[in-house]
């Protein structure tokens, strides 16, 4: 055992890629020194619906970042639907559809011309990309919205676009970085049927999240990063062990089961 990552050969990629979407080995991203992203491995097989989780600052942003192509590793290797990104990006981006951190969209553009120049840009026939763009818009609930401009729109119907986006030209893989933060209770019951339908016609989700029991409710298989390293990844049942919920699996996972607890015995008291 050296303690150095593990660069695994052409054939043993091969093998790794049957049955996975997604498959990472020895990914590393390193800022000032300290390896964010730490010679991470990672299997996604075929149609799950896949949770990256982690506390802030784990290192899932970055991860995702450089498994969409965004973000260059500084080691290691990513490969997508069986398509080295790094490698070959333009085919790899043909196969996945993203919802980014921090959505940046044409502002100026209304939803259903923003899905128009998007389907454009990927290279479908106008006439497909109109009736998709119509039929994703009425599904995501966006119908009577798709003439108001992006500016315009609200938190919730941003990422119902951008995941409009995403679908339009059916990827097999589909990356979502906090696909349901700070969206209302009906945005993100549409959003977790659409992706529910997506999964169960054979596409694979990845998404990152903080929320558990989202987590819980939602995922087949889960991977729990902390400090840049994947510590514990699986089928969910495997993952969550002898745990109550996934919630007190994960504060054990990543070793925050005593945080909060401790110091402040003056709060509360009636002395001053
Ligand atoms: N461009 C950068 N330069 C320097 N450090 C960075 C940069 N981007 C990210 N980091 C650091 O890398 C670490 C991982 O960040 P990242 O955003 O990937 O975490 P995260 O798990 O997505 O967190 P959150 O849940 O808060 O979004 C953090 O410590 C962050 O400060």
């Amino acid at each position: 055992m050296t303690g150095l990552p593990h660069y695994p050969g052409p054939d043993e990629l091969a093998a790794s890629t049957r049955g996975n979407a997604l498959v990472l080995r020895g990914l590393r991203k390193t800022y000032d020194g300290r390896n964010v992203v730490d010679d991470i491995d990672l299997d996604v097989p075929t149609g799950s619906f896949f949770g990256l989780v982690g506390p802030n600052g784990a290192g899932k942003t970055t991860t995702l970042s450089m498994v969409t192509g965004l973000l260059r590793p500084d080691a290691g290797r990513v490969l997508l639907a069986g398509v080295d990104v790094w490698q070959d990006p333009v085919t790899a981006k043909t196969r996945m559809g993203v919802l980014p951190d921090g959505l940046r969209l044409f502002e100026r553009l209304s939803g259903l011309e923003l899905l128009s120049y998007l389907g454009r840009l990927r290279g479908i026939d106008p006439d497909t990309v109109r009736s998709r763009a119509e039929e994703l818009l009425k599904v995501l609930d966006l119908a009577d919205a798709g003439t108001k401009l992006v500016a315009d729109y609200s938190t919730g119907m941003r990422k119902k676009i951008t995941l409009a986006a995403a679908l339009l030209h059916s990827p097999p893989v589909l990356l979502l970085d906090e696909p349901l933060e700070a969206v209302d209770p009906v945005s993100a019951r549409i959003i977790r049927t659409v992706l529910s339908r997506y999964t169960a016609g054979g596409g694979t989700v990845i998404f990152s999240s903080h929320v558990m029991a989202l987590v819980e409710d939602l995922c087949s298989h889960v991977a729990v990063m902390a400090r840049g390293r994947i510590v514990a990844s699986g089928d969910l049942a495997t993952v969550r062990g002898d745990a109550r919920n996934l919630d007190d699996a994960f504060i054990h996972l990543i070793g925050a089961d005593d945080v909060g607890k401790g110091g402040l015995e003056w709060l509360g008291s009636s002395q001053a």
